[in-house]
Parts: C-alpha cells; sequence; structure tokens
C-alpha cells in the first residue's frame, strides 16, 4: 500500500515551456544543425570567434553571489529549467577559475551537454575524481571540462589525468592580457579551433566583466540576465564593467538593444544584445 512518504517528491520543472523558449529563441545561436553545415561549406564566410551567449542570475544589486567564493542560489526552479534548455543549446559552457573553485558546479544539461571550458591561466582549480564535473561525465551525464592554462604553467600530472579520463583535457594559451589573464580574441579562436561554434558565458563575476568592457563586448553575440527579486547586500560580486570612455571623453554606458523582458516565476529574464 502506498503511504505518503513514499509518493514522489516536488521536483524542479526539467521542461522549459514552449512559450517561454519562444521569447527566448531569437537571441539563441543557430542550431547545431545549420552552424556546423554552414561551417563546413565552402560558400560560407566563417567568423573565427563561435557565438557567445551571456548568460547569469544576479540580484536586484546586480550580485553574482553573497562574497567571492560564495555558491549562491538566486534563480527559482523555472529560470533554473531555462539554464538548463540554454546549456543544451550551446556547445560549450564556459565560467572562470574562480567559479569552478568556487561552485565545484555540474556545468552539464538535462537535455543535451554542453562542452564545459574554465578559464584558469594558473592551474588553481584543484579538479579531482570527486569534482561534479567530473562524475558527471563519467556517469555519462555531462562532457568532460577543457581547462584552459597558461602556456607556460606547469599542470600537476594527476589532475591531467583525471581530467582526460572523463575526455576532458588542458589546452595551453598565452596569457597575453593584463594581470595574467587571457585575450577574448585568443580564448574564443581556440574554442572556435576546436570545434565550438556556440559558447555559454555563466560567470562569474571577473570572467562578465572582463566580457562586458569595450573593445571586448564586440564578442557577445547576446545576453540572457535572469533577475531574482533579492538583494544580497554589500560585499557580493557584482556584475559592473569598467568604465570607458566614448569618444567624445564622457563615461559611455554599455546598453542593451533589441530588448524583450519575460517574467520566469518569481524572476525576470532580460534578453538583448549590446548596443554598438
Ligand atoms: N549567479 C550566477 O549566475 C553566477 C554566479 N557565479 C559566482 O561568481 C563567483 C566567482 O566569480 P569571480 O570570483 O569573479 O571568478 P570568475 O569565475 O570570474 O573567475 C576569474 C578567474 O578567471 C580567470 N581568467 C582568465 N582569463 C580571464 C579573463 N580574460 N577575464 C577574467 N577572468 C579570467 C582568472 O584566473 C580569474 O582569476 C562565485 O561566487 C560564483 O558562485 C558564477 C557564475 C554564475
Ligand atoms: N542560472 C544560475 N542561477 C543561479 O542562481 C546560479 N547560482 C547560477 N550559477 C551558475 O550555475 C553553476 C552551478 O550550476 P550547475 O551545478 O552547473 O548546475 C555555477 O557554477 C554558475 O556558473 N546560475
Amino acid at each position: 500500500m502506498s503511504t505518503q512518504s513514499q509518493q514522489p517528491q516536488p521536483q524542479e520543472p526539467l521542461t522549459f515551456p514552449s512559450h517561454h523558449a519562444s521569447l527566448i529563441q531569437p537571441y539563441l545561436p543557430p542550431p547545431p544543425s545549420v552552424s556546423s553545415s554552414s561551417s563546413s561549406s565552402s560558400t560560407t564566410t566563417a567568423t573565427p570567434f563561435p557565438h557567445v551567449t551571456l548568460t547569469y542570475a544576479h540580484s536586484l544589486d546586480a550580485a553574482l553571489s553573497l562574497a567571492p567564493g560564495v555558491r549562491t542560489t538566486l534563480s527559482g526552479p523555472q529560470s533554473k529549467a531555462m539554464t538548463h534548455f540554454l546549456r543544451a543549446h550551446h556547445d560549450g559552457i564556459l565560467v572562470g577559475a574562480g567559479t569552478a573553485v568556487a561552485d565545484d558546479p555540474g556545468l552539464n544539461s538535462r537535455l543535451v551537454s554542453p562542452r564545459p571550458v574554465v578559464l584558469d591561466p594558473r592551474a588553481r582549480w584543484d579538479v579531482h575524481e570527486g569534482s561534479r564535473v567530473v562524475v558527471l561525465a563519467r556517469e555519462g551525464k555531462g562532457l568532460g571540462p577543457w581547462v584552459l592554462v597558461g602556456s607556460r604553467t606547469v599542470v600537476d600530472e594527476g589532475r591531467r589525468r583525471v581530467l582526460e579520463a572523463v575526455g576532458g583535457r588542458y589546452i595551453p594559451l598565452e596569457a597575453k592580457g593584463e594581470r595574467g589573464r587571457f585575450k577574448w580574441e585568443d580564448v574564443l579562436r581556440v574554442l572556435k579551433g576546436e570545434g565550438l561554434e556556440s559558447v555559454m558565458v555563466e560567470g562569474g563575476g571577473e570572467v562578465i566583466n572582463s566580457l562586458l568592457a569595450p573593445p571586448e563586448n564586440r564578442f557577445v553575440g547576446s545576453v540572457i540576465a535572469t533577475i531574482a527579486p533579492t538583494w544580497l547586500g554589500q560585499g557580493g560580486v557584482v556584475v559592473s564593467p569598467p568604465r570607458t570612455a566614448g569618444e567624445d571623453g564622457k563615461p559611455a554606458p554599455v546598453r542593451l538593444t533589441d530588448v524583450t523582458w519575460c517574467p520566469l516565476g518569481e524572476d525576470v529574464v532580460l534578453c538583448g544584445r549590446i548596443s554598438r
């Protein structure tokens, strides 16, 4: 006889309703079949960079998390379902080493999983057998991560074996940016060369802010931001790119155009493209 305790527990929705999907659709990269056929066509002029979708969840005070290194849930169940929908529509999902270390993320999708990519010039992410992304890849629920490390960075051989056992690997890249960072142009060129036609950049703060700042934001094809109805308070990791000056020398705000707002449960999702 069935009892109350044997009833299935409520779960977060696994599907993203089609009426919401149709609002988001214009901001997605071309479907894989279209992009892969166009990249193999000799008549198309393929760009050397993948489509980049910048997507993350933030609070009313623009915070991604309570503090650096603190995993903070902001998205409600419907927005989380959208995240899995978005992940399934990209070839790659990219985070910085700060996020990999702080969150031990899965970076997969319950639908079709993208390739996790971690920017880690100094190889500080201690990837091991128990890392969630590795466990999921071993279980066939995700892909092995590619970790971009500085071309002169010495990587731990144990970590390399862990990555390679699940189909991941270290990819050396010269860190030509300030403070030992990679240049976005170099990162995106490598990922395209490795076969990724589309990449969603999920965070965290340093990664998002560096990509939003001109002229780097020329690589951003679309932005899909979930806004949660909460203030995290001071001290959080915030989305706030460095201010740059326009041609007149005055501050030039980064603005979205072609904007769509989509309420999702208690959150609202803002889609747009960077105004040029
Ligand atoms: N709410 C959300 O949607 C998300 C929240 N987060 C949160 O963000 C926080 C982590 O953010 P951060 O500490 O800022 O670390 P981060 O995840 O932005 O990683 C920064 C690191 O990435 C590497 N990097 C290499 N090239 C870079 C480049 N060109 N630009 C920027 N970074 C480059 C550097 O090692 C740098 O230290 C965590 O607390 C995490 O929970 C992270 C992702 C999404
Ligand atoms: N969409 C979204 N909403 C939130 O509230 C979040 N905290 C995040 N964080 C990002 O998702 C990763 C964790 O999710 P998985 O374990 O991969 O499912 C985390 O590392 C951030 O990239 N995103």
